[in-house]
């Protein structure tokens, strides 16, 4: 099967996009698709692959697969993404539109220059913050929102501050983002039994009360040089931790590149960042 796809990334995040308006492939092969273009060696090479789809309680749909196969709720550059070839390519001819993802619809607004969309602003909605909600285990907690909570790993007592962006994550705190475990608390953390469902590992040295530094290892895919959902994560952890403040934007330092994130008054987040196309190809499906 020859399947048309569009190479995009926010940030460095980078995803085989499909357009859904366009093509079809049968649901079970979607899971083994994505491992299969995320190949650098044997596909394409990618965090994964996400499908642009016709929605029925929005203007589009957005479906996201990890690098391992496995669907996840959101993707914030994914969103960023889905918003500019929604826009891009004629199906959604407005600035101001909605996007279903599984975690729910959200808002996306696009920043037009000379008739292609540049900048995106993703209101990502209301964090969730209760602890069986993320979902996190935890014997006789007594604080029902995880924020700065000792959380044994191997023989080191690390802090944790745990946040729900329709996708879990877990926040950790260190001195200097270049000496961040990532590659070792990262993969351990990740599948880690108090996270039923596994989680999102970040690492955030605070440079200031508006500006982080962020790294990611990401739940099914390791590290990436950027995470949408986990950048807004981070802010609502900092304001949860009284390192940055709530209604203020915080600049998001990632591998990839910059995000400007705000936990408004409202409860709401707001995401503001690029998307950009990399290239279009056709992959070769063997079925
Ligand atoms: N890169 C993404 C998040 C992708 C999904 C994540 N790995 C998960 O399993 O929840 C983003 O930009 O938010």
């Amino acid at each position: 099967m020859k399947i048309p796809f569009t190479k995009m990334h926010g940030l460095g995040n980078n995803y085989i996009y499909i357009d859904g308006f366009e093509t079809k492939i049968n649901e079970e092969l979607l899971p083994q698709l994505s491992q299969a273009v995320s190949d650098v060696n044997t596909g394409i090479g990618s965090d994964g692959l996400i499908l642009m789809l016709p929605s029925t309680n929005a203007d589009v749909r957005m479906r996201i697969f990890n690098k391992d196969g496995s669907e996840a709720m959101n993707c914030g550059n994914g969103l960023r993404c889905v918003a500019k070839l929604a826009y891009d390519s004629g199906y959604v001819p407005k600035e101001q539109f909605q996007i279903e993802a599984k975690s729910g619809v959200v808002e996306a607004e696009v920043v037009v220059i000379d008739g292609i969309v540049e900048q995106v602003t993703i209101d990502m909605g209301e964090p969730i913050l209760q602890r069986e909600q993320i979902p996190m285990v935890t014997a006789n907690y007594t604080n029902e929102t995880v924020i700065n909570e000792k959380f044994p790993v191997g023989d080191q007592d690390l802090f944790a501050t745990a946040v729900s962006m329709g996708n879990p994550h877990v926040i950790f705190y260190v001195e200097d983002i270049n000496d961040a475990p990532i590659d070792t608390v990262g993969p351990e953390v990740t599948s880690d039994a108090r996270f039923p469902e596994g989680v999102n590992v970040e690492f955030v040295e605070v440079l200031n009360d508006h500006e982080i530094n962020f790294r990611v290892w990401e739940r099914g895919s390791g590290i990436t040089q950027a995470c949408g959902t986990g950048a807004c994560a981070s802010v609502v952890a900092s304001v949860l931790n009284n390192y940055v403040k709530r209604g203020e934007s915080v600049t998001v330092h990632l591998d990839g590149g910059d995000l400007t994130i705000t936990w408004e008054e409202n409860g709401h987040v707001m995401m503001k960042g690029p998307a950009v196309n990399v290239a279009e190809g056709i992959y070769f499906l063997k079925t």
